[in-house]
């Protein structure tokens, strides 16, 4: 068999679902690799970002979306919105994930969405592993079928690894013949900057639970390499109160040490060197009601 034999197949694959039921978990266990942050925190999501996989002849460009949920009237939530129906019109298939037999009105809203959309639609029963009821999974997969007409049925793991093959043969079969738009080799198309703040702000979630609802955002203001090979990076954390600065900071800067800790660790396996993180807290008042300062600090709703 020559080269020209092989048919290579490339296309899009958008992740969607409401907030929480495991989008960026999936994303980041189908490439192997973490591009997307995740959090117990609904809506962990705020920009669009593609991961891509290739296979031998196959390449999978995934794109992660913000859980699509009823308007809010911030503009934050306005942009995410309309940055997760946005990533859906052209793509070549669609993976809805769901949170195990938990369906509800949000992923009804999530189906309505899809309606008029005559992609093919994936169905994903994220984690089977919290399942304590197995056998309610066949009758549950009925029902849903009467919903729509999905192109295919796969309860996963996405935490675990479990049946994420047979969803990637599922996703690969649908998309079309072409050649690959990126190299083998490359595995998103954000920067590592973006990257590292993207950590950063995922430590802070995590640490924060529910005392910093979606009002903090993280810039890099610094990223270089010394003679050692050490990167010195530093970042700026903005919060839209000052009672929301101290809650950051924790007592005798407690919180803001162990974020920086953990975001450390994460951040030398990146980018596979070692890292001196500054970390900085300011306040920007009202930054998450201002469509314009949110595109200043790249929360774009554009089209890929
Ligand atoms: N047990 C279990 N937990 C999972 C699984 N997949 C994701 N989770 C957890 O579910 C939570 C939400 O996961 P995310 O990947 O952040 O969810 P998301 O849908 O991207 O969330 P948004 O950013 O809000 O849209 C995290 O605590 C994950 O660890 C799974 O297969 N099993």
């Amino acid at each position: 068999m020559t080269d020209s034999d092989v048919s290579n197949q490339c296309g899009y694959v958008a992740i969607v679902g409401r907030p929480n039921v495991g989008k960026s978990t999936l994303m980041n266990h189908l490439l192997g690799q973490k591009i997307s942050i995740t959090s117990r925190k609904p809506q962990t999501t705020r920009h669009r970002v593609i991961g891509i996989r290739t296979e031998t002849s196959v390449q999978a460009i995934y794109v992660d979306t913000p859980g699509i949920h009823e308007s809010e009237p911030k503009a934050i939530n306005r942009m995410m919105n309309r940055a997760a129906t946005g990533s859906v019109k052209d793509v070549d298939v669609i993976v809805m994930v769901v949170d195990g037999l938990k369906w509800n009105d949000g992923d009804d809203y999530v189906l309505r969405k899809l309606m008029s959309n005559p992609t093919p639609v994936i169905l994903a029963i994220n984690k089977v592993d919290t399942l304590e009821e197995k056998q309610k999974l066949l009758p549950h997969i009925e029902v849903l079928s009467e919903k729509r007409d999905f192109a295919a049925i796969v309860p996963i793991s996405a935490l675990r690894n479990q049946q994420l093959d047979a969803l990637e043969t599922e996703i690969f079969k649908r998309l079309p013949a072409g050649e690959h738009f990126y190299s083998e080799d490359q595995v998103t198309d954000r920067s590592t900057r973006f990257l590292v703040a993207e950590i950063v702000r995922e430590k802070l979630m995590r640490q924060l639970g529910k005392e910093l609802p979606y009002s903090c955002s993280v810039e890099i203001e610094e990223f270089e390499y010394d003679k050692k090979q050490i990167c010195h990076i530093s970042a700026l954390i903005l919060v839209e109160r000052s009672s929301q600065k101290r809650i950051v900071i924790g007592d005798k800067g407690d919180r803001l040490r162990k974020v920086g800790s953990d975001a450390r660790t994460d951040i030398e396996t990146l980018i596979e060197s070692k890292v001196m993180l500054k970390l900085w807290v300011k306040v920007k008042s009202g930054w998450s009601d201002d469509e314009r300062a949110l595109r200043s600090l790249g929360y774009d709703d554009g089209q890929y």
